[in-house]
């Protein structure tokens, strides 16, 4: 199964009286345990894709397959519990709750998926150990650096253990050695774990990065490169 599907799927913004063409019939797959890159210049629709993908906003027409699920016939509240137990989201700002520490803001989606206190403590240990942030368990993300605040957003985004992760432009805050670091980590969660990750980004090593690069301009895709394995 694909782990997400695009048939003709279109999005416009309606900002006050003007219709903004954000997404115009776009085919895509995304396919399972790779790392795929969306990639355009700013305005291209890089983030209303990735947010059609991530189940975060609908299109208005076309259809998006998630999962094997049709994310359209979900009602909202069927539609955030479905996001919450398939897709993992890693943001450029971390996006992580400053009142938590490390191992809370892991622990946080996992309260919410209602997963009992072993299993917990159990996914949050191995996660907190593959990130590299084991001794800084208990530090706010205050008390830690930008690199070591996005391994918590990789290892928050993975405790659910989705079959999706979405980023967006995880490495634009990120100087270009930590942003490195950052790349490698997410490509060997990604290969350990089996898991599609989806990034939009700006970044050349991001792209240098990918499996598959989705080329986006005007709200179209012009190309799609897949590296040679599938081809
Ligand atoms: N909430 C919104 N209301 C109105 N127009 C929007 C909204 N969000 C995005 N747009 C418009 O839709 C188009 C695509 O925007 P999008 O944010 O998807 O591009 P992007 O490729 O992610 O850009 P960037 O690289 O700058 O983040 C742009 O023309 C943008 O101005």
């Amino acid at each position: 199964m694909l782990p997400v599907t695009l048939r003709q799927v279109s999005k416009r913004y309606q900002l006050d009286s003007i219709d903004v063409p954000a997404l115009g019939c776009i085919d895509l797959d995304i396919l399972p345990n790779r790392f795929t890159v969306l990639s355009g210049p700013s305005g291209s629709g890089k983030t209303t894709l990735l947010n059609l993908i991530g189940c975060v906003d609908l299109p208005d027409s076309g259809e998006i397959v998630v999962a094997g699920q049709k994310v359209q016939s979900l009602s909202d509240n069927a539609l955030a519990d479905f996001r919450l137990r398939h897709v993992g989201f890693i943001f450029q700002n971390f996006n992580l709750l400053p009142v938590l520490t490390a191992y809370e803001n892991i622990e946080y989606p996992l309260l919410l998926a209602k997963v009992n206190a072993n299993e917990r403590k159990k996914r949050i240990t191995t996660l907190l150990d593959a990130v590299g942030l084991s001794e800084k368990s208990k530090h706010l993300p205050g008390q830690l650096s930008g690199g070591q605040r996005q391994r918590v957003a990789i290892a928050r985004a993975l405790a659910t253990q989705p079959q999706l992760v979405l980023a967006d432009e995880p490495t634009a805050n990120l100087d270009s050695h930590t942003g490195a670091a950052i790349i490698a980590l997410m490509r060997q969660m990604q290969r350990d774990l089996a898991v599609s990750f989806v990034f939009s980004s700006h970044d050349p090593q991001v792209l240098a990065a990918a499996d598959d690069a989705v080329m986006i301009r005007d709200g179209q895709i012009t190309e799609i490169k897949r590296s040679a394995e599938v081809v």
